[in-house]
């Protein structure tokens, strides 16, 4: 059987900026990953989070979840070597992507999301009030050459991608519940209800 869609948490970035792993910085005491896990597991039927080769015991001392690392040929080339590895990986038709910096998205926003997910383009985004978020929403694995082929050419900038394939954006102005809910984390001093890793 052929699973429709797989979730994958992207977490394997350097976090220079943040200055410490984004993935096991805390929101209200949670770490952000559990955030994403959260928002996105009632929505897909398997999950992975992705991540580098340094993460990797971090992660399997603090979750059950199953944990992958990107492929070594495209590591350190960022998200799209994530979702690559993640459909690699997976027999669903469907890759949902959600990054590990995002502590403020929910389940229903996701839930939102896939309910515009359509068969008849090859990636599904959030662009809310104008905004594109490449690494929220949901890639088609019949995608997965082009995406190899700009893996190979060193070319991965998910806006390159988007360029190449058809591409839903989805800007449903209700989709909100607050504000901050797309908000992804790049420095720690950013909001106060942040604590991160160095600080723990
Ligand atoms: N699996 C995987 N995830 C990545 C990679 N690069 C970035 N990410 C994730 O993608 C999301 C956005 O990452 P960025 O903030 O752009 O990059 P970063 O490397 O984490 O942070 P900076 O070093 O400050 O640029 C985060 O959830 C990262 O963990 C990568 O090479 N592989």
């Amino acid at each position: 059987m052929v699973n429709r869609m797989a979730g994958a948490i992207l977490a394997g970035g350097e976090s220079r900026r943040f200055g410490s792993p984004k993935a096991f910085a805390k929101q209200n005491g949670v770490y952000f990953f559990q955030r994403a896990v959260e928002a996105l597991r009632p929505s897909v039927e398997e999950l992975y989070i992705v991540s580098h080769p340094t993460l990797l015991a971090r992660f399997q001392q603090e979750t059950n979840e199953k944990i992958i690392v990107d492929a070594e040929k495209y590591r350190g080339q960022g998200p799209l070597a994530g979702i690559y590895t993640v459909m690699k990986q997976t027999e669903a038709d469907w890759v949902f992507v959600l990054p590990c910096d995002m502590p403020y998205i929910t389940e229903r926003t996701i839930r939102q999301m896939v309910s515009y997910i359509d068969d008849s383009f090859d990636i599904v985004v959030s662009a809310h009030f104008g905004r594109v978020q490449p690494l929220v929403g949901a890639y088609h694995r019949r995608i997965i050459d082009d995406i190899e082929q700009l893996l190979m050419a060193g070319n991965n900038r998910m806006f390159v991608l988007l360029e190449k394939r058809s591409v839903r954006y989805v800007n449903d102005t209700d989709f909100y519940e607050e504000p901050r809910v797309f908000y992804n984390m790049n420095y720690a001093t950013e909001y106060g209800d942040i604590v991160t890793e160095k600080e723990l």
